[in-house]
């Protein structure tokens, strides 16, 4: 069962879209919440109803269209304007119109931003926060009070930090919520100030937490620590300037290391797949990074990482990566050894040992092509080639040879740039020729190899170029290799990649080209050929 108490509290909908670069529909919204939902959060704060007109419209949507499991919505805003009754502020009527169960209040509680930000007196900020919670509770609302600046404000005038509590708590607020709204405090001093808090006002405090010292989530487990029943984060840690907490890093903190069943284990499973769906609802790039839902959070490099796993992946992992929905990679590379050539085989597919002699040479030629300037980090179906080579013995009879391609890119007099490529090839013994032009060489060049080789391998119509990119690698590489070239593809619902090095860029190009068509053509993903996949049978083997 979930813990009942503890309130998980999201504000990506408010205080994420506060970000540089993240623009949300009412629609993506609506959807985020969907996941947020989904995956057990408590709270959603939707937006600021009054002053954002997408925010009224996004809570006018969720009254038909949100049908919320879990989560309960709360709208956010202000407490009255200085000097005029709760009665008659327009954007408090705005909260209620939202409709929500919940409404959560930002209040000042720093006595400079009262009297240089509101100027205002401090006993009216009190009664602001007074009167508008009385207002909100008495209207049937329960209430949320984000005490603004509140750590620099308690080093300031404790009193009145305390007071600005205090005043919210009496006047019916379910929850106090101590925000640290620069994000310059550490977590001993959360931590000392939310425990102060709590004795001296007795009412039950949440935390909120920008991350400018890069301690965010640590300050939020501080703050949870020292007696705080409600914590705030948002999906990713999106946010204003370096962001606010990560809520998904505090969800698996809370579950994992503290025991707090916060959401159900079950949807646990669930975090990291709601962090996707949520990238691409944002279109904001998520970090690699991150902890629990990165791609690389659980992703090993090192030969002696490698060498441990093999044994027992808890020798280099803080915690199963299944418990949150993500999965242990292994990464090839000249740091690795036999043992990561033996996990990356067994993650593509084939059962190898590390003591066998075909590992050893794998291993021993990657470490040569990288130092030549070839990496294999994201280019797998070109370490399938490799490896599936030294397990053969070396290269096998291949389906098609290559005579001859050629790439010329042409400017016109009317200023028409046309990019044009041939390639000849031999196909079970009959010569093929083909042209296809592109936006440069490298589309000319796989339009044209596509256009010869389709008819014969139908797998290949399907491979589609996603990306690619070129690295100048002079002086960086033991021999005169000059540029390095990396390919990703979508092939159905797989994407993977492939490498291709020379002293010419479209040569090297051409060969990261081939590796992809020889991939589809030897051992790409079974449906994409219609054939049991090879990399099966190398395991069955
Ligand atoms: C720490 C946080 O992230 S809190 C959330 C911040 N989010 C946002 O600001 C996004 C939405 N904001 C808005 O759309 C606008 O700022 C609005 C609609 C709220 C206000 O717009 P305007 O009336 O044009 O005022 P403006 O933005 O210039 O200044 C904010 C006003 O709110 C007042 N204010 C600030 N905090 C509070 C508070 N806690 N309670 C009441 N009033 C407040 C300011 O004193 C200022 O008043 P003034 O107009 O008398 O100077
Ligand atoms: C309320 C809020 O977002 C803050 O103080 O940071």
């Amino acid at each position: 069962m979930a813990e009942q108490s503890f309130q998980l509290y999201d504000t990506t909908l408010r205080d994420g879209t506060q970000q540089e670069g993240l623009v949300l529909t009412v629609e993506d919204k609506l959807a985020v919440a969907r996941r947020l939902d989904a995956l057990g959060v408590g709270f959603i704060e939707g937006g600021w109803p009054g002053a954002v007109p997408k925010d009224t419209e996004f809570f006018r949507r969720a009254r038909g269209e949100l049908d919320l499991k879990n989560a309960v919505l709360a709208a956010f805003g202000a407490t009255r304007r200085p000097g005029i009754p709760v009665s008659v502020d327009a954007q408090v009527r705005a909260l209620l119109d939202a409709e929500t169960p919940v409404v959560t209040l930002v209040a000042k509680s720093h006595t400079g931003h009262v009297q240089h930000a509101l100027r205002t007196t401090l006993a009216e900020n009190l009664a602001m926060i007074g009167s508008t919670v009385r207002h909100l509770v008495h209207a049937g609302r329960r209430v949320f009070l984000d005490a603004e600046h509140y750590f620099d404000g308690y080093h300031v005038n404790r009193e009145y930090a305390l007071a600005v509590v205090r005043t919210a708590a009496e006047a019916g607020a379910e929850t106090v919520v101590l925000c640290d709204t620069n994000g310059g405090s550490l977590p001993d001093e959360v931590r000392a100030v939310v425990a102060d808090t709590i004795a001296m006002t007795g009412a039950p405090i949440g935390i909120h937490c920008h991350d400018d010292t890069g301690c965010a989530v640590a300050n939020t487990m501080a703050a949870v620590d020292a007696g705080a029943v409600h914590a705030q984060g948002t999906a990713h840690g999106y946010g204003e300037r370096c962001g606010n907490a990560n809520l998904f890093t505090v969800i698996a903190n809370l579950v994992l290391k503290r025991g707090r069943e916060v959401v159900p284990l079950e949807r646990l499973r669930d975090l990291s797949r709601t962090g996707r769906a949520i990238t691409e609802l944002t279109g904001v790039r998520s970090d690699p990074a991150a902890p629990y839902t990165g791609l690389s959070a659980f992703t090993h490099k090192a030969g002696l990482h490698a060498s441990a796993l093999r044994v027992d992946p808890d020798l280099y992992q803080h915690t199963d990566p299944a418990r949150v929905g993500n999965r242990m990679r292994t990464l090839v590379s000249d740091m690795g050894g036999r043992s990561s050539i033996e996990l990356k085989a067994r993650e593509l597919g084939y059962d190898v040992a590390a003591g066998s002699e075909e590992v050893a040479r794998a291993a021993a030629r990657v470490k040569e092509l990288e130092n030549r300037g070839y990496s294999f980090e994201s280019a797998d179906a070109s370490f399938v080639l490799l490896l599936r080579e030294e397990l053969a013995g070396g290269p096998g009879a291949p389906p098609f040879e290559v005579d001859s391609w050629a790439v010329g890119v042409s400017r016109r007099r009317d200023g028409e740039v046309r990019t044009e490529a041939s390639v000849r090839l031999r196909v079970d013994g009959e010569s093929v020729t083909a042209t296809g032009h592109g936006n440069g060489p490298v589309n000319a060049l796989d339009t044209a190899l596509h256009s010869a080789l389709d008819p014969y391998f139908p797998a290949l119509t399907r491979l589609e170029l996603v990306d690619y990119q070129v690295r100048v690698l002079n002086g960086q590489v033991g021999s005169g290799a000059a540029a390095r070239v990396l390919i990703s593809y979508r092939d159905g619902e797989q994407r993977w990649g492939t490498v291709g090095v020379d002293e010419n860029t479209v040569t090297a190009s051409w060969a990261a080209l081939l590796d992809a068509v020889h991939y589809v053509l030897l051992d790409g993903p079974a449906e994409a050929h219609g054939s049991p996949s090879l990399a099966a049978a190398a395991t069955a083997g």
